[in-house]
């Protein structure tokens, strides 16, 4: 994990035991809400008793009644008869809407008001074309969080634009929407603001929702199938949020279609601050029996989303329960509308809504508790680890700089995949020496150094390949950390039995293992095996290339080898909004994190999170090779390394890097990747991955397809599986961008990297341009990143 902070543990009540057969299974838990489309007035106490009862856990309320509407209609109205007669005057005066009233609402502040989730006015038209609808319904809107907000309602779902007047005016009315919600969000200071949204816009299926006041023709007409553009209701949101600053407040509601999306959107969503997935009759499908019921998509679409630590909760829409002890209940049912909020200015409109009220809709309720009882239950990893860290960022350990402490070589030692392979890669090497004759450098067994031995796990995975093999090995362990050291000298007498030699020695300085110091001169012998283990998430970043140059000249320079022999970093641009939201936040914190929060590249268990790259594109895969690393240098790189640095001074024939100008210079990379992407987007920043080979057999023909075995590494999503299945010693890196960037559809993501070196430190430097192709022969440039520079990632000295 290369943790050195841990993040808070799963809190129980994101989790559910599953009791019932006696199996301490814990699943996640769902949290499921009602909301009810015709309600116009608060809940009383013994009706929110009633939804609470019948098994829900919270419930939406409205904030302003049916006499409030009337009011702001009238208001509409005179002000749109008064605007006619401005207008001929060439004025244009927005009408004010005066305060609540006591008649206004039936919200008022009670001990169960935070149970409560305010649903604002449906009827509000934030984008509309007409300013005066405009107007009024941003001043309503600003009254209704600011009462809400007094009441101590902690969230509130407010109706995402309505489409047709979005629309208008090429795209003014989404900007003025999100505006709206910006100035509402100043307002409303303790509230979270959820915008409820279909996941897409489905033709023939758009809501009609009732309005101030709109004219019957901008209607939108029907799209046909072809038409469909997935991702304009996602496009929405971007505009609405980005407006917003990526506000933490900010969440969405998204109403489940009946038909899903393709995957490429519905993981669009997953990576988006979901709070609610929003469902009502119309998604369901009856099963056999009769019963409401999910499709097998919808299923794994809740199996996926529910994975998240921060799961989204379901709001269950106009599905019950009836709440007949109310009077007034019964006179809604008979005057509500067709469409799904009432209206008082289109009574032509209304009819019974008594059909959508179906019978025995606790079934819905029922269902989704079935759904609960078939998630799968949390391994014991996601449980104790996995869960805890997704999304969590943590800076990167810098254990050449820094001395590491017991706890974080405990949590490394936790994950036994990584150790499993480095003593196959053992095994395998020191086969080769017994099969292939290949000499020792001491009389005694083959020479293996653990460089960075931490508190030796791999030189007790050492001597235990030595022992499955029968090959004798000499085993020295050599470390930097004056702790660790204390520690592998005691495990050296407690557990190894003496049989090893620790040296507490910057690798970099290390003149090899000793083998006389009796003369005047001491004398020091050459290693066959090198083994080390100084990768980080990105493989090189933790300074691996640095050390293993330094300690080169201890090998055996004709047969010795290196484990690990190459590796690999690879990156993905990616969409996180919740993390660039995470950096963006600290950025403005100041502090040792905060001040570059945007300019140090982050270690983090990437979840919630979109690939943007297309898959399966020849030569443009989704994961690209950044670049590669390979030990042992050879010998002409080291001699040209050696005189670049001759006017340096390196103690007894160390191999240090530092000391001389330009000295490192050949652990320098760039790379220039282009990957391509067929729906519009927003990137946040990179994903960095590693792959590390091990240990390559020199055997031809050893493993039963006459290959020559490979023990790898990979942290690589679609290798991992493959090559170091489980393995949770590494998570991904995150180069983050300083603003997100925007591309259309069919675009190509240009990504330039660069690992820079001096003689002092290593950084790492990014930058990200999209291009598009405007003919067969052209492409021009649409975006362009700011250009990124971790400053300074890991120190040499
Ligand atoms: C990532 S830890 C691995 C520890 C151990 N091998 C394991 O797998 O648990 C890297 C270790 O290398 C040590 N180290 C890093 N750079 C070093 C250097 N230049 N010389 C000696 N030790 C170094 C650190 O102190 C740390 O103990």
């Amino acid at each position: 994990m290369r943790a050195n902070e841990n993040p808070p543990t799963m809190a129980q009540e994101y989790s559910s035991r599953d009791s019932d057969n006696g199996a301490d299974n814990i699943r996640p838990a769902f949290h499921i809400g009602q909301h009810d489309s015709t309600r116009v007035e608060t809940l009383t106490n013994l009706q929110y008793g009633q939804v609470l009862n019948a098994g829900f856990r919270f419930v939406t309320t409205p904030i302003t009644n049916a006499h409030f509407h009337e009011r702001i209609l009238k208001l509409v109205d005179e002000s749109s008869s008064q605007a006619n007669g401005q207008q001929r005057a060439g004025l244009r005066i927005d009408p004010i809407v005066t305060s609540l009233t006591p008649e206004d609402t039936n919200l008022f502040p009670e001990v169960y008001t935070s149970g409560f989730v305010g649903y604002a006015s449906p009827w509000l038209d934030l984008c509309s074309p007409d300013h005066i609808i405009a107007s009024i319904s941003r001043q309503v809107l600003n009254l209704e969080v600011d009462y809400a907000n007094f009441c101590g309602v902690r969230s509130i779902i407010i109706p995402g634009p309505r489409q047709d007047s979005a629309q208008a005016g090429n795209g003014r009315g989404i900007a003025q929407y999100a505006r709206a919600i910006q100035e509402a969000l100043l307002i409303g200071s303790r509230v979270n603001f959820i915008i409820h949204l279909p996941m897409y816009r489905e033709p023939g299926l758009e809501e009609k929702v009732t309005q101030l006041s709109i004219s019957k023709e901008s209607q939108e007409k029907p799209q046909s199938a072809e038409e469909i553009d997935i991702f304009t209701t996602w496009d929405s949101w971007h505009v609405i949020r980005t407006a917003c600053e990526y506000d933490a407040r900010l969440f969405v509601a998204l109403r489940v279609p009946r038909a899903l999306p393709p995957k490429e959107l519905q993981m669009r969503w997953f990576s988006e601050p979901i709070q609610y997935l929003t469902y009502s009759p119309s998604t369901f499908q009856t099963n056999k029996a009769g019963h409401p019921s999910l499709g097998r998509l919808h299923q794994e679409l809740i199996h996926t989303y529910m994975r998240l630590k921060h799961a989204p909760y379901f709001l269950l829409c106009d599905i019950g329960p009836e709440l007949q002890d109310d009077p007034a209940a019964e006179h809604r049912m008979d005057t509500s509308s067709a469409s799904e909020f009432p209206t008082l200015s289109d009574a032509a409109t209304q009819s019974s809504k008594g059909e959508r009220r179906i019978q025995g809709h606790n079934a819905y309720l029922a269902y989704f508790r079935h759904l609960e009882r078939q998630q799968e239950p949390y391994s014991e990893l996601e449980l104790n680890t996995l869960t805890n860290f997704q999304d969590w960022l943590q800076s990167p350990l810098q254990p050449l700089s820094d001395n590491l402490e017991s706890i974080t070589y405990e949590v490394f030692e936790g994950d036994p995949v990584k150790y499993n392979q480095y003593e196959f890669a053992i095994e395998g090497a020191l086969r080769e020496w017994s099969e292939l004759k290949k000499p020792t450098s001491s009389p005694d067994g083959v020479v293996i150094a653990v460089a960075g031995s931490g508190r030796g796990p791999l030189v007790t995975r050492a001597l235990r390949a030595s022992e499955t093999t029968g090959v004798p090995v000499k085993l020295w362990a050599v470390e930097k950390n004056p702790n660790a050291y204390v520690y592998l000298l005691r495990q050296n007498q407690t557990v190894w039995n003496g049989r090893v030699t620790v040296v507490k020695t910057d690798m970099r300085a290390w003149k090899g293992p000793l083998i006389s110091s009796s003369s005047a001169e001491a004398v020091h012998g050459k290693v066959d095996i090198l083994v080390s283990e100084l990768l980080g998430s990105f493989g090189d970043n933790e300074l691996s290339p640095e050390c293993l140059d330094g300690i080169q000249h201890v090998l055996a320079p004709d047969h010795g080898i290196s484990i690990p022999s190459s590796y690999t970093a690879h990156v993905s641009p990616i969409s996180t909004p919740r993390l660039y939201a995470d950096i963006k936040s600290r950025s403005g914190q100041g502090g040792a994190d905060g001040a570059n929060a945007f300019d140090t590249p982050w270690v983090v268990r990437l979840f919630a999170l979109d690939f943007v790259a297309a898959r399966g594109v020849p030569d443009h895969a989704r994961f690209q090779q950044a670049w590669e690393f390979a030990h042992p240098l050879p010998q002409s790189t080291m001699d040209a390394v050696a005189t670049r640095r001759s006017g340096g001074v390196v103690g007894g024939g160390g191999g240090s890097m530092a000391g001389g100008v330009g000295a490192n210079d050949h652990n320098a990379r760039e790379c220039h990747l282009t990957f391509v992407c067929r729906s519009r987007g927003v990137i946040h920043g990179l994903a960095g991955y590693f792959e590390a080979v091990l240990y390559e057999s020199q055997i031809k023909g050893e493993d039963e397809n006459g290959d020559k075995p490979m023990v790898e590494l990979s942290t690589l999503p679609e290798a991992i599986d493959r090559k170091s299945k489980d393995m949770v010693s590494w998570f991904p890196i995150f180069f983050p961008l300083k603003q997100p960037l925007y591309f259309p559809s069919d675009s190509e993501l240009e990504v330039t990297m660069w690992r820079q070196t001096d003689d002092t430190k290593v950084w790492y430097e990014w930058q990200v341009e999209a291009f598009r192709w405007v003919s067969e022969t052209e492409r021009v440039k649409v975006a362009g990143s700011d250009f990124c520079s971790s400053r300074k990632v890991a120190c040499l000295m």
